[in-house]
């Protein structure tokens, strides 16, 4: 990444309607090139591309493929040399830059604070910067600090210095957001953190994003980073040449070449295990019972169709424990009567939350061959390593079946392109694709 020559800039958009938490605006480059100087190759070179609005959209490539060239043009860091970046139904070139600025906020790695400003007067910038009243600042700085998980009281005062990086890169997100922008763009942000703070700072990014729905870019060199938060991913070669612009689960079923093989660097299922949640697959069905349901009845039902096992759920939904045939038989009266019975909870359970990749580590370590899955404490079905296989593999199978209906259309076989109407792109239209996640025979 070039050096930033620019001061750490915080565009801003007038905040008082906070319309724009709607959601963002989509983003256009058209026939995008920069060249540095005259004779070397395009940094940049004939980009054409749309990041829709409310995305996050991710620039995955080696060093030097013109990443942030290209980020940097969209807030006139730096001008292409040629072609139309349009942001919304705005040409960013009829905007003065400044002007457009207070539309984009901008996060670069180490936050790019000002260290002989508080955490307060950092965020402050741009709001003063627009003739904001004090107190809306004062008001906003402290509404902004709670929104990435600081505590105002603590850090308003505090110097840069006085925190550490991942508090910076903090302060340099809700300094992005000060004036409410509906673009963001964020360049590396997470690159200096230590892995436990980055993936919480990659969390938190997430949670901001599901209540703020502003259209982000985001470039990083790491291929996890990318997958984990990228609705979309746009594997970049040098010019920022587009080699595959699509969602996580394609590039990871069917990458467009060697080229983006290499970079996802394999282990594609382990992959898509942990971008799948649990609420994802169609759980397995299992018998329930109660501790007043007779152990005789249970067991009945239990040989007549078949089944291992029983689920002994309490008053409120939560699953206790197994209940086998072997011990149903034995059981006096009720199901309460079983060995253990009510002291017995489970200990391995599975949220709804979690991803396949926490269910199958559950699963490696539970005594049976099944988990039950818990929302808000409640059993909601459980899943076994069938039920995972299962669901990963039928990925595949629509992914191969996407990608034969792109050839027998003429289409390139991969996503290109974001925008479905682009004649240029490869997309097919969208009923194909939903047709295709149906199951529909062609
Ligand atoms: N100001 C500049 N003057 C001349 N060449 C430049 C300038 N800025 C970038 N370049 C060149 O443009 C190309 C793209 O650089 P860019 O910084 O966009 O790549 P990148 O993909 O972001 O790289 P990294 O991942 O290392 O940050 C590189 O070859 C770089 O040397």
């Amino acid at each position: 990444m070039p050096e930033s020559t620019a001061a750490p800039h915080t565009p801003a958009a007038p905040a008082a309607s906070g319309d724009d938490r709607a959601g963002g605006v989509p983003i256009r480059l058209i026939e995008v090139t920069k060249r540095f100087g005259t004779t070397a190759a395009p940094a940049v070179d004939d980009l054409t591309m749309t990041i829709p609005a409310g995305e996050i959209v991710v620039f995955l490539g080696p060093s030097g493929c013109g990443k942030t060239t290209t980020m940097r043009m969209i807030n006139r860091l730096i001008e292409p040399t040629s072609g139309r970046i349009m942001i919304g139904d705005t040409d960013a070139k009829q905007q003065r830059p400044d002007e457009l600025r207070r539309h984009i906020g901008y996060v670069i790695q180490q936050a790019g604070l000002f260290p002989h400003m508080t955490v307060a007067q950092n965020i402050a910038q741009v709001p003063l910067m627009l003739g904001w009243p004090k107190p809306r600042i004062a008001e906003r700085v402290d509404e902004l600090l709670t929104l990435v998980g600081l505590d105002p009281a603590e850090y308003r005062r505090r110097y840069p210095r006085q925190l550490s990086g991942g508090q910076q890169q903090r302060v340099g997100v809700a300094r992005a957001l000060a004036a409410d922008p509906p673009v963001l763009l964020m360049d590396e942000p997470f690159g200096a953190l230590d892995p436990i703070t980055r993936e919480n700072l990659q969390d938190e990014l997430l949670r901001l994003q599901r209540e703020l729905s502003k259209t982000i870019v985001f470039v990083t060199h790491d291929v996890d980073e990318a997958l984990k938060l990228g609705d979309r991913i746009a594997i970049l070669d040098t010019g920022s040449t587009i080699v595959q612009y699509a969602r996580a689960e394609e590039i990871l079923t069917n990458p467009a070449n060697a080229y983006v093989e290499q970079f996802i660097g394999g282990e594609s299922s382990m992959r898509l295990l942990k971008l799948t949640r649990v609420a994802d697959i169609t759980p397995e069905n299992i018998a329930t019972a109660r501790f007043d349901d007779s152990a005789a009845e249970v067991h009945l039902r239990l040989t007549e169709t078949g089944a291992e096992r029983a689920i002994v759920l309490d008053e409120r939904d939560r699953p206790l424990h197994w209940a086998h045939p072997a011990e149903l038989a034995a059981a006096p009266g009720t199901v309460a009567d079983l060995a253990g019975a009510r002291d017995d909870r489970l200990s391995t359970v599975v949220s709804a939350d979690a991803t396949l990749r926490e269910a199958m580590e559950a699963l490696l370590n539970c005594p049976e061959d099944i988990v039950p899955i818990v929302a808000d404490g409640a059993y909601a079905g459980a899943v076994t390593l069938a039920s995972v296989q299962g669901h990963i593999s039928a990925i595949y199978e629509r992914q191969k079946e996407l990608r034969r209906r792109r050839l027998a259309a003429g289409l390139p076989p991969v996503s290109l392109t974001a925008d479905p109407e682009d004649s240029a792109g490869s997309e097919p239209p969208e009923e194909t694709e939903a047709a295709v996640a149906a199951g529909e025979a062609s």
